[in-house]
């Protein structure tokens, strides 16, 4: 590409109502300056515990004003940023990179296991080629009860992943998005239909994994399902346990399909390992491990981080984040992007 003929993937703007935030700056750093005034103005010339008092109070305030400085230098020329995915998709759509997605949780009964196999589908259901695309979980509660949530999400993505495609879902969290869309939302039949299906489907799965957090075990009969769950049955507990590495969905060789025939993206499910007496670093140590194991797995050149709270409500969210890594020109210098987050009502 020739040095003119770049045309950026994406852009920042100036944020708007910078004219509020100027009013504010300005009449703060005047009250600021006023107070000095007045801390000067009035130093007690007679020695004693009023000097004191003078001295702690107008130290204690230029701590403050330091660091409303400090503050003021993320905050004074807040930009907006527009992305060009159609640019994006239309240059590297062949040589999009692979994305490896770690998600990480650490108590089933802090975290319930539904709303962890939810953001788990809502980052499946990604508008990203889904052979470049791998899910890891880390699991630091090391629990079966989040296992078989996961083993029940991965039966449910072969056909919740092509609904979202088919009637191009915005809201790709299941839960989040029957919340929102609690009728049929149109009265084409081959819509309300396949609408109807994937219900009940959903609602199926959030029965079996409601009865198994009451009965706070994975019965027998259900253990049969998948061999990852012998790995629990060795005496493992939350502190002291081998490493459990599981794969879900092996999306090598495009073997795993959805009803559709489509390939399905990778998914898996670690509790590394744990000993009494070692320190474990909490998020950042499960990090550390999903680092390692998917760097022998699937080793995709970019890494998205949530928590197990955080589903995705943009399926367009990767190739966001992908317009700032691979624009031409400012791409080199950019690591690191920061999705915003929103949070639901309660
Ligand atoms: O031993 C642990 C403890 C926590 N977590 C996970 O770490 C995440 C954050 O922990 P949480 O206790 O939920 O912290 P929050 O205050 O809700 O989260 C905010 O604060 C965290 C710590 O600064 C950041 O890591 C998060 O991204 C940010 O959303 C969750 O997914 C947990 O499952 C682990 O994987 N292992
Ligand atoms: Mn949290």
């Amino acid at each position: 590409m020739k040095k003119d003929d770049y045309i950026p993937l994406f852009e920042s703007k100036a944020a708007g109502w910078r004219g509020v935030y100027w009013f504010y700056a300005i009449s703060m750093a005047v009250s600021v300056s006023l107070i000095c005034i007045h801390r000067v103005m009035h130093f007690p010339h007679q020695k004693g515990l009023a000097r004191w008092a003078w001295i702690g109070i107008s130290m204690a305030e230029l701590w403050f004003v330091t660091y409303w400085i400090i503050t003021q230098f993320a905050r004074y020329r807040a930009v907006s940023r527009y992305t060009f995915k159609d640019r994006l998709s239309r240059r590297y759509e062949d040589g999009l990179p692979c994305v490896d997605i770690f998600v990480s949780t650490a108590d089933p009964q802090l975290e319930p296991p539904l709303m962890v196999a939810d953001t788990v589908l809502s980052l499946m259901a990604y508008d990203y080629p889904p052979e470049k695309l791998s899910v890891y979980l880390s699991d630091d509660g090391c629990s079966d009860l989040v296992f078989y949530a996961l083993y029940e999400a991965s039966k449910f993505s072969r056909v919740w992943l092509p609904f979202c495609r088919s009637f191009n879902v915005e809201l790709r969290a299941p839960n989040a998005y029957f919340s929102a869309v609690k009728e049929l939302p149109s009265d084409d039949p081959s819509l309300a239909k396949e609408w109807r299906e994937v219900k009940k489907l959903y609602n199926e799965m959030e029965a079996q994994i409601t009865d198994i957090m009451k009965l706070g075990r994975v019965p027998d009969h259900l253990r049969k399902h998948h061999k990852g769950l012998r790995e629990w049955e060795s005496g493992v507990s939350r502190s002291n346990h081998h490493t459990i590495l599981q794969v879900l969905i092996d999306g090598r060789g495009n073997k795993e399909v959805d009803i559709e025939g489509k390939p399905l993206p990778m998914l898996l499910y670690l509790a590394r390992e744990k000993r009494p007496g070692y320190a474990h670093n909490f998020k950042a140590g499960a990090m550390n491990a999903l680092i390692r194991v998917s760097s022998r797995i699937s080793n995709g050149s970019i890494i998205l981080n949530l928590d197990c709270d955080h589903y995705s409500n943009n399926p367009q969210s990767v190739r966001d984040a992908l317009c700032f890594f691979m624009d031409e020109k400012q791409g080199h210098n950019i690591a690191y992007v920061q999705h915003p987050q929103k949070f639901d009502k309660e």
